[in-house]
């Protein structure tokens, strides 16, 4: 993202960690989430002779399995505070192979330069029409059959059209007896997805792809494990073109896009900025996909407020993105400062603001 600006700048970065407790814990097949614990980054630009400084905010929030270890990402943060003073380039350099550190850095950097050029940050990054909302999903953890289907229909209640909820970590049974009240709670016009982080074996997934596709579940994600490639192509021969379409998650980070699309692995790819290593790599991702007519889908790792933010710029620069996995702020306990981004019926609505929008994170 730094060979798109002039920045023989005066540049300073400054990082500070944070640690933030879910509301709740969020049970997976592969694992629980109960805090969020990283780095919040600001990158100044006090170049003499140019008025006030400019701030550009980034974040680092890794997530065991999916980046770098924290230690890891706070050693590169360390690398680059020193080297951004030489030139930003070097800095970019210093967190090579550290997404997460990588993330906070560019997005820093994009918030910076699209606040200069008074743009807010989708338009920066896609160059592309004024978006007003995307539309998102509710995530819905693991719990037993009572549970899910009333946590899902009270997230309908709150607006939102497009559940996703959190498998695997039952016996198959129990899990689709969870899709089955679920969808009997929310009624049929509500999109109903499934994420199961790569827990079952390639008979399992069969047989929940043939119950799902009857409880018209719309996107299975990561049902096998990252490295089956062959699998999850046998699956989505399976569902066929109008069935239940095959999302790669983990995948995606395991094999990258071209051998997903030679081997016709995914319907979908899941795009979480932090794992990839920035919300620029994550675009690229996005135009690429979209031309091999697999369709990208944004989420976050549920991030702070900063790389949510980022992440819903993320989506509003993809033409016709389908719901994202950007409503994460309900699943926090508390933030790194006020949410610039409102839910409204089913949507994230876009900051319109300069850069991210996201202001009042760094107190003093
Ligand atoms: O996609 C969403 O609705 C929210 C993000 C989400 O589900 C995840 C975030 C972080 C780790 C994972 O357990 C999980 C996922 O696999 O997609
Ligand atoms: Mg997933």
């Amino acid at each position: 993202m730094s060979g798109d600006c002039d920045y023989a700048r005066d540049l300073e970065l400054e990082y500070r960690p944070f640690s933030l407790s879910l509301s709740s814990p969020l049970e997976t097949a592969d694992g629980t989430i109960e805090s969020r614990d990283g780095f919040l980054v600001r990158i100044l630009d006090a170049t003499p002779g140019d008025g006030d400084p400019v701030v550009g905010y980034g974040e680092a929030t890794p997530l065991p399995g999916w980046t770098e270890s924290r230690a890891d990402c706070e050693a590169a943060l360390e690398r680059a505070s020193d080297a951004i003073r030489t030139d930003p380039d070097a800095a970019l350099e210093a967190v090579e192979g550290q997404v997460a550190a990588r993330h906070a850095i560019t997005l820093a950097l994009a918030d910076l330069q699209a606040t200069r050029e008074s743009t807010p940050m989708y338009r920066y990054i896609g160059k592309g029409p004024m978006v007003g909302r995307v539309p998102v999903n509710a995530t819905v953890g693991d719990g037993s059959p009572t549970e899910t289907a009333s946590e899902a229909a009270a997230a309908v209640g709150r607006g939102f059209d497009c559940c996703k909820l959190k498998v695997g970590r039952r016996d198959l049974e129990t899990d689709i007896e969870r899709v089955r009240r679920t969808r009997e709670a929310v009624g049929p016009d509500v999109e109903l997805r499934v994420d199961a982080n790569e827990a079952w074996t390639y008979d399992e997934a069969t047989t929940a792809l043939e119950a799902f596709s009857d409880l018209k579940v719309s996107v299975l994600e990561q049902p096998l494990p990252a490295g089956a490639l062959e699998g999850h192509a046998d699956l989505r021969r399976r569902a066929g073109d109008d069935g239940v379409a095959i999302a790669l998650d983990e995948g995606l980070l395991e094999h990258g896009v071209d051998a997903i699309c030679d081997a016709e692995a995914a319907d979908v790819l899941v795009l979480k900025p932090m794992a990839l290593g920035g919300v620029d790599v994550a675009r690229k991702v996005a135009a690429w996909v979209g031309m091999l007519e697999v369709t990208p889908i944004v989420t976050t790792t549920i991030d702070a407020v900063v790389a949510r933010t980022g992440a819903v710029h993320l989506a509003a620069s993809i033409p016709d993105v389908p719901a994202c996995g950007v409503a994460t702020a309900e699943l926090l306990a508390e933030d790194l400062g006020r949410d610039p981004v409102l839910l409204e019926k089913g949507s994230a609505v876009v900051p319109q603001a300069k850069g991210l929008g996201v202001e009042g994170v760094w107190q003093e």
